[in-house]
């Protein structure tokens, strides 16, 4: 789940997009980047690791220009190798840069055509340079560089592209170009500034990027919309597809969102405490009795949720988990077998929250179980008498294919389970699951402002539609023994 930001502004624009993905960083771990745009040439900066270990001095200096887009990289598609570091750049037409947040599931279908038809080699394996290469060929298509040529050739983009996007790039000579895919799976968010010298404008993966830099939130991009910042500061938008189902990806409330940042205007905070207290309504509704003395949250994204499960049953929230701020976050981390060293270097319990009591542990999602079953553990070691576990979200039984890297169902562990099956395996006394009908109405909250999800992973339902052997072929190309093999090869 990729982070994303473009930024146009009166002045050079490098050191904004560097601090705003200073807080997309929870998106992607893996690598960043940087593209500007002065006028006469694009530069790009990018390389593998951290925000802070990808940039110095000197390859800030080195991006100049008022327009710009950034990017901080969890792979979905190809390797984690500094050849799919976005964003990609392609020199015809005109010069231009892209970043990608989401995943394409016509990919292979769509590298042939680029090729056989289009004349263009993608020279890796990224969908995110495929999806530039349509782009680039549709724009070419249009015999003027004007904001309606380039929505003209975003209808072709959202024609022949399929699955999640959000993307913002950097066009020679024209300015910043954003767009969504007609589903509205990823999310986009649109923001303005203004100055002395003029209006300046930034789009971002999620409104904490806006907020820290000083741009008010105006709104969601919406699904299938496109829109066009030239470099004097003027905006144009349009509708690029033909209307589809809005059906904003579910697991961006669960996990991957920051809790303070609003997305299709829903506060991810928001949503994750109403979580908490329709997961606390259902422990009622099962054991009104209930022996639970502590609910304590496996931090992070998880403790909104937990506090919220507290009030309901009237115990006490207490921290006993602390956790490492040094380690980054262990699902989005390319290898099983990192994510399992990471979870211990990660959380450590503080004994005496523990001990002879009965607790309930509150994880905000459950996926392959890496986390759960060492911290169940934990748990008993640090002398709890009864270990419980809480998830937010619903058993994930199928992958997700739209910007999650959770590509093969056998990895994940409720998948061919059932929840006691579950229980046992990740050696607790109590397993609980929310609903997905409760999910999906926390979310979504009171005044009900989301009507449809891709709940993709807890449903197996893909907004997009599927062709026949993709899971097979994703799960040849992406499951951890495959990227195993590679890494050794
Ligand atoms: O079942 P698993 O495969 O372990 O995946 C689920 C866990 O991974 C995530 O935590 P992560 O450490 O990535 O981030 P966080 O600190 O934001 O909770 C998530 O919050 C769960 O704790
Ligand atoms: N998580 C994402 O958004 C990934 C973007 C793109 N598919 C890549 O692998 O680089
Ligand atoms: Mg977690």
């Amino acid at each position: 789940m990729c982070g994303i930001i473009g930024i146009v502004a009166t002045q050079d624009v490098a050191a904004q997009l560097y601090d705003g993905l200073t807080v997309l960083q929870h998106r992607g771990q893996d690598a960043a980047g940087i593209a500007t745009a002065d006028g006469t040439h694009l530069r790009v900066h990018k390389g593998n690791g951290l925000v802070r270990d990808v940039f110095d001095a000197g390859s800030m200096r080195q991006l100049e220009g008022r327009v710009g887009i950034a990017h901080c990289r969890y792979p979905t598609a190809g390797s984690e190798g500094l050849d799919e570091a976005q964003p990609f750049y392609v020199n015809s037409p005109y010069g231009i840069a892209l970043a990608h947040n989401g995943n394409l599931i016509n990919t292979d279908a769509l590298r042939r055509e680029v090729f056989e038809q289009d004349r263009r080699n993608v020279n890796t394996e990224s969908d995110s340079e495929v999806l530039l290469n349509v782009f680039a060929h549709e724009l070419d298509l249009q015999k003027a560089l004007t904001p309606e040529a380039v929505f003209r050739a975003l209808e072709g983009v959202n024609r022949r592209a399929k699955g999640g996007y959000a993307v913002v790039t950097a066009v020679l000579g024209l300015g910043l170009v954003a767009f969504r895919d007609p589903h509205g799976i990823r999310p986009l968010v649109l923001g303005k500034r203004s100055t002395a010298g003029g209006d300046e404008y930034a789009v971002a993966s999620e409104s904490v990027a806006l907020d820290i830099l000083g741009f008010e939130r105006l709104r969601d991009v919406a699904p299938g919309e496109a829109l066009v910042v030239t470099a004097r500061g003027e905006l144009f938008t349009r509708q690029c597809a033909p209307p589809q189902q809005h059906a904003p990806c579910i697991f961006e409330f669960v996990y991957f969102a920051r809790p303070d940042s609003m997305m299709d205007e829903v506060s991810v905070h928001k949503a994750r405490m109403r979580m908490g207290v329709k997961l606390g309504e259902k422990i009622l509704r099962l054991r009104p009795d209930h022996d639970i003395d502590v609910v304590i949250p496996i931090p992070d994204t998880s403790r909104d949720a937990a506090l919220e499960i507290a009030n309901v049953l009237g115990v006490k929230y207490r921290e006993g988990f602390i956790k490492n701020r040094y380690v980054g976050r262990t699902f989005i981390m390319p290898g099983q077998g990192q994510r399992a060293q990471s979870v211990k270097r990660k959380l450590n319990p503080i004994p005496l929250e523990f001990r002879n009591r009965v607790v309930l542990l509150v994880d905000d999602s459950i996926v392959r179980g890496t986390t759960s079953r060492q911290i169940v553990q934990m748990a008993r070691e640090a002398g709890a008498r009864k270990v419980y576990l809480a998830s937010a979200a619903p058993p994930v039984r199928h992958p997700n294919i739209y910007g999650i890297d959770m590509p093969s169902a056998d990895e994940l562990i409720a998948h061919g389970r059932s929840e006691e099956e579950i229980q046992q395996l990740l050696g607790c006394d109590w397993l609980l699951y929310q609903d997905l009908a409760d999910l999906e109405e926390a979310v979504s909250g009171p005044k009900q402002l989301i009507a449809h999800f891709d709940s993709s992973c807890f449903n197996g339902e893909y907004v997009t539609g599927i062709e026949p052997g993709y899971f097979e072929r994703i799960r040849q190309l992406r499951s951890d023994e495959a990227k195993k093999s590679r890494r050794v090869s």
